[in-house]
This record gives structure tokens, sequence and C-alpha cells, in this order.
């Protein structure tokens, strides 16, 4: 008899976009994203960070004060990151990233042609940043769906 209790596909990839987080140095907010083809492979993956060459011990992780004396200038989000990084064309890949997208990276999923996204955690819903994201995944007919069937819980020592 097979098991019954293995992951799904949906939980697997989750679970993977959970582990790409834990690269990120953000103190407040990792975020992990990876991209998946029709064929359940995984394409590429990416975190939120500085880009190459920003030193992340020399540019500042803030949140608060002059913006341009926080992260916000700096920081590459990791839906970015893992398009960015992707070898192949994205036509009718999914995303799974541990975090709704902000509207700008919203638009680069929407342009890059893929179908839909799968999302963790939605903690910052009530900005106008994920209402515009919706906004314009609702026009454009891209379905997001939370995966929250499961207990994402990597723990690695
Ligand atoms: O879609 C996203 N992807 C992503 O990588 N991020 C990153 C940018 C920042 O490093 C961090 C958000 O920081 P904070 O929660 O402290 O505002 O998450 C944030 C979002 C959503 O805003
Ligand atoms: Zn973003």
């Amino acid at each position: 008899m097979k098991r019954e209790d293995f992951l799904s596909w949906e939980q697997f990839f989750m679970t993977v976009a959970k582990v790409c987080a834990m690269r990120s140095k953000d103190p407040s907010t990792q975020v992990g994203a990876i991209l998946v083809n029709n064929l359940n492979q995984i394409i590429s993956t990416g975190y939120n960070g500085f880009p190459r060459g920003v030193d992340d011990d020399k540019f500042p992780w803030s949140r608060e004060g002059e913006w341009i004396d926080t992260k916000y200038p700096y920081v590459a989000h990791a839906e970015l990151n893992a398009i960015v990084s992707a070898r192949t064309n994205l036509t009718d890949c999914d995303v799974y990233v541990t975090l709704f997208p902000c509207n700008e990276c919203t638009k680069i999923i929407i342009q890059a042609g893929i179908k839909k996204v799968f999302y963790l955690e939605d903690k910052y819903k009530d900005s106008n940043e994920v209402k515009a994201s919706k906004k314009m995944l609702d026009a454009a007919q891209i379905e997001y769906k939370q995966i929250n069937d499961f207990n994402v819980k990597v723990s690695i020592n």
C-alpha cells in the first residue's frame, strides 16, 4: 500500500519556496519564490535581497527613516529574482511565493506570461499595493490561490 500522507505538488512547491526564503537576510520579512513549469519542474528560485554587488553589510536593512536610508529602494523582491534568474520561457509557468506579490512584482509576473500565483501569506492584504495587485491579476485573468491546507514549518539545524 502506498503512503497516504505524502506532500501534494502544491504543498511540496510551497515548502521549497519557504526554504528559499531562509536565504534572505531581511530581519523582518523573508520571502521565497519559485517558478514551476507544466511538467512540475522547478525552473528557478529567488528570495528578497540586495542586487549583486550591493553589499548587504553596508546597505541598510531598516524599515523606517528617510526612504534613501531604508532597505526599500535597494531590495530586489523574491519574485523578481526568480523571474530574472530563469533561463527558459516562462509562458504557462506557475509561481509559488510565500507572500502575496506586490504591484511591481505583479506587473512582471503578468508580462512574463505566468499562469497562476500560489501564495502562502497575505499579511499586507489591506495595503494599496496588494489591492492593486489583485485588480491587475483579476483583469489579466490570472488565478491566485492560497495554499493554507497545511502548516509549512521548516527547521534545519
Ligand atoms: O512580494 C513581495 N516580495 C518580496 O520579496 N518582498 C520583500 C521586500 C522586503 O525585503 C520585505 C518586506 O519588508 P517589510 O515587511 O519589512 O516591509 O519583503 C515583499 C513583497 C510584498 O510586499
Ligand atoms: Zn514585489
